[in-house]
C-alpha cells in the first residue's frame, strides 16, 4: 500500500537531481509556464528593479545628511534630504508590495495551468496507465508536486533577478563609497557561502525525504478510506493502524530532521552578520578615527551590511526551492510526457452524421499484458445498425474486455474495430462516446446528488429529462423514496445506495444520454428478482430505436435480443438465436445446462 508511482519517481530522481538543475528541457518547461504571461512578467521585472534601486538609496541619503549637515552643523536642506529619504523608502515599499502581488499572480496562474494540464492528461491516459498507479500518489502529484512547483515559479524567476540585482548594486555602491572596506567585507563571503551551501544540501535532502514520506502517507490514507468496507469487514483496523503509525513515524522523523536543519539557518545568518558587523566596527571604526572615511560612510556601510546577507540567504533559499521543485517537476513532466497510446492516431475523420452505427470487430486479438496470453483471440463480429446482440460466455471468457475495446478504453493488440467503416482510433473521442452509452458491471457514482449523477453523461440536462430517464429505467420510485428524492446527496462512490439501486441510476444515466448504441455489461446483476423482472419487462421498450450490445447471463434477457453471440475463451464460438444455438452449439448448450446462462433468478445479469 505504499510508495509506488510517487516514490518510484523519487528514486529515479535521486541520482540526477544535481546535474539536471538547468537542463534545456526544464528551462523550456518553465518558459512555457510563463509564456502566456509575458507582459505581467515584464512589468514585474521593471517593478522589481525599481524596488531594488529605491531600497538601496536611503543609506546614501543618510550618509549625505551625516557628512554634509549633521557633522558640519548645517541644518539648512536637512528637511529636503529627510523628505527624499521618506519618498525613497515609501517608493521601495510601494514597489515591493506590487512586486509581491505580481509575482504571486504569475506563479499561481502558472501553477493553475500546470494543474489543469496534468488533470487533463490524467483524465485521458489509458486504463493501462491508471491500473499501475496508486490513487494517493496521483493525488499527491496533482496537489503537492504542483504546489512545490508553485514556490519555484512564484519566487523563482523574479526573486532571482531581484536578489542578484540587489547584491550587485549594493556591492557597486559600497565599492564606490570605499573599495578597501568593501573588499574587507567581501572576504567573509566565501565562508558564508560555503556554510550555506553545506546546510542547504542537507536541508534539500531532508525535504525530499519529507515529500516521499508524505506521498506514502497519502497513498495509505486514500487506500484505507477507499477500501474501508474491506478493512472493516476483515477486521484488520489494528494492522492498518500499525502500518499507518510506521509510515507516519517515518514522516515525523523526516520532518523533524528538516526542521532541525532549518532552525540552524537563522543562527548561522546571525553569526555571519554579527561577524561582519564586528569586523566593520573594528576596522571601519579605526578608519573613521584616522579620518580615512567619514562617519556618514561608516553608518552607510553598517546599514548595507544589515541588508547584505539577506539577498544571499534568499538566493540560497531559492536554490533550495528550485531543487525541491525540480524533483516535483521531474514527476510532473514524466506524466505530462507519457505517450497516450489511445490518443487519436491519424488525421481525425469526423463521421458523417447521422451515423448508420455499424460496428465491425475484425480479427481482433487482445492481451492485457504483452507477456500474457490473449484474452480475445482473432475475434470477428458485426453489429448491424439497430441490431441488439447478446454476448454470453463463462466467467473470464472476455466479454467485458470486448465491451472495453468497443468503448476504446483499450485498443486491440491486433485487428481493428470500425464504426461505419472508420477505425475507432481515427474517430474524434467526443463523437465516439456520443455514439454509445454504457451501464457497466461495476457502477461508479460520484459524491453528488442523484440527479447530478444521472445527468453525468449529459451535463445541463433538465430535471424533466432526468426524471423521464429515471422513469424509463424503473428508477423513479426508488429515487423518490430517498430522503430528498432526486436531490439526495450520495456519499463518495455512491455510498448510501445498494448495488441494485446504483445499477438503476446507471441505467437512468445511460438512457438520458440517449445514445444510438447501448452497452450493458451485466447491468442487472445486482438487482433483486422483482426489480430485475421489471427492468427485463421494459428492456425491449428501452431498446427501441437503439442498437445494443448486451452482456448477460440471464436467458430471458438474451432471448429478447436479435442474436446471441457466444464467446469461449476469447474466441467467438457461435452466433444465432437461442433455439438455433441450442441445436448447433455444444458450448452454448453446456452454458445453459450448467446454469451459466440461466433462467433462474439467482444467476447474475
Ligand atoms: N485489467 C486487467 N488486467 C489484466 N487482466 C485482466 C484485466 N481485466 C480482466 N482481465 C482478465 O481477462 C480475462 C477476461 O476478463 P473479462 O472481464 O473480459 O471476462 P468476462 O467474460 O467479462 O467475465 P465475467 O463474466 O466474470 O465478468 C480474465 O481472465 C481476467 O482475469
Amino acid at each position: 500500500m505504499r510508495g509506488g508511482f510517487y516514490s518510484k519517481f523519487s528514486r529515479e530522481h535521486d541520482g540526477a537531481w544535481q546535474s539536471s538543475l538547468l537542463t534545456r528541457k526544464n528551462l523550456r518547461f518553465y518558459a512555457q509556464l510563463v509564456a502566456t504571461q509575458r507582459k505581467s512578467l515584464a512589468i514585474a521585472l521593471v517593478v522589481t528593479l525599481l524596488h531594488t534601486v529605491m531600497g538601496l538609496m536611503p543609506p546614501l541619503v543618510a550618509q549625505q545628511m551625516i557628512d554634509h549637515h549633521i557633522l558640519p552643523g548645517i541644518p539648512e536642506g536637512m528637511l529636503l534630504w529627510a523628505i527624499l529619504f521618506f519618498l525613497l523608502q515609501g517608493g521601495a515599499w510601494f514597489f515591493a508590495y506590487h512586486q509581491r502581488l505580481l509575482t504571486q499572480t504569475i506563479g499561481q496562474r502558472a501553477v493553475a495551468d500546470v494543474r489543469q494540464q496534468l488533470f487533463h492528461q490524467l483524465l485521458h491516459l489509458p486504463m493501462v496507465f491508471h491500473e499501475k498507479q496508486q490513487k494517493g500518489a496521483l493525488t499527491s502529484l496533482v496537489m503537492n508536486d504542483v504546489g512545490a512547483l508553485s514556490a519555484a515559479v512564484t519566487d523563482g524567476i523574479v526573486g532571482f533577478i531581484s536578489d542578484t540585482a540587489t547584491l550587485l548594486l549594493m556591492i557597486w555602491i559600497m565599492y564606490r563609497l570605499h573599495p578597501g572596506l568593501t573588499l574587507w567585507l567581501l572576504a567573509t563571503l566565501p565562508v558564508v557561502l560555503l556554510a550555506m551551501a553545506l546546510l542547504g544540501r542537507h536541508i534539500r535532502q531532508a525535504f525530499r525525504e519529507v515529500r516521499e514520506k508524505m506521498a506514502a502517507l497519502n497513498t495509505q490514507v486514500e487506500e484505507n478510506f477507499a477500501g474501508i468496507r474491506v478493512v472493516q469487514s476483515l477486521g484488520v483496523q489494528q494492522q492498518q493502524e500499525q502500518d499507518f503509525l510506521d509510515v507516519s513515524e517515518g514522516n515525523l522523523q523526516a520532518g523533524l530532521k528538516a526542521m532541525v536543519l532549518l532552525a540552524l539557518v537563522f543562527p548561522l545568518t546571525s553569526l555571519t552578520t554579527g561577524t561582519g558587523t564586528a569586523l566593520l566596527l573594528w576596522y571601519g571604526g579605526v578608519q573613521v578615527m584616522t579620518e580615512t572615511i567619514t562617519l556618514g560612510i561608516f553608518v552607510a556601510f553598517l546599514t548595507y551590511l544589515r541588508k547584505f546577507y539577506q539577498p544571499l540567504r534568499n538566493l540560497s533559499d531559492l536554490y533550495n526551492t528550485y531543487l525541491a521543485a525540480l524533483a516535483s517537476l521531474d514527476r510532473i513532466m514524466t506524466v505530462l510526457e507519457t505517450p497516450n497510446p489511445l490518443a487519436v492516431k491519424d488525421a481525425l475523420s469526423p463521421l458523417p452524421e447521422p451515423l448508420r452505427g455499424e460496428v465491425i470487430f475484425h480479427q481482433v486479438s487482445f492481451a492485457y499484458d504483452e507477456n500474457q496470453a490473449n484474452v480475445l483471440d482473432n475475434l470477428s463480429l458485426v453489429l448491424r445498425p439497430g441490431e441488439r446482440v447478446g454476448i454470453a460466455g463463462a466467467t473470464g471468457a472476455g466479454k467485458s474486455t470486448l465491451a472495453a475495446l468497443l468503448m476504446r478504453l483499450r485498443d486491440p493488440s491486433t485487428g481493428s474495430i470500425t464504426l461505419d467503416g472508420v477505425p475507432l482510433p481515427q474517430i474524434p473521442p467526443e463523437q465516439l462516446h456520443r455514439f454509445m452509452a454504457v451501464v457497466p458491471q461495476q457502477v461508479f457514482l460520484f459524491s453528488a446528488t442523484v440527479a447530478e449523477n444521472i445527468a453525468f453523461g449529459r451535463p445541463g440536462a433538465s430535471r424533466e429529462a432526468v426524471e423521464a430517464a429515471a422513469r424509463q429505467a424503473m428508477a423513479h420510485s426508488m429515487i423518490t423514496s430517498l430522503p430528498e428524492g432526486y436531490d439526495t446527496r450520495l456519499g463518495e462512490e455512491g455510498a448510501g445506495l445498494s448495488g441494485g439501486q446504483r445499477q438503476l441510476i446507471a441505467f437512468a444515466r445511460a438512457l438520458l444520454k440517449d445514445a444510438p448504441l447501448l452497452v450493458l455489461d451485466e447491468a442487472t446483476a445486482s438487482m433483486d428478482v422483482a426489480l430485475e423482472s421489471q427492468v427485463q419487462a421494459s428492456l425491449s421498450k428501452l431498446l427501441e430505436n437503439r442498437s445494443a450490445l448486451i452482456i448477460a447471463h440471464r436467458l430471458s434477457t438474451l432471448k429478447q435480443l436479435d442474436r446471441i453471440c457466444v464467446i469461449e475463451k476469447g474466441k467467438l464460438a457461435a452466433c444465432g438465436d437461442h433455439a438455433s444455438l441450442m441445436k448447433s452449439s455444444l458450448y452454448y448448450r453446456q452454458l445453459v445446462e450448467s446454469n451459466v446462462v440461466s433462467s433462474r433468478p439467482t444467476s447474475a445479469g
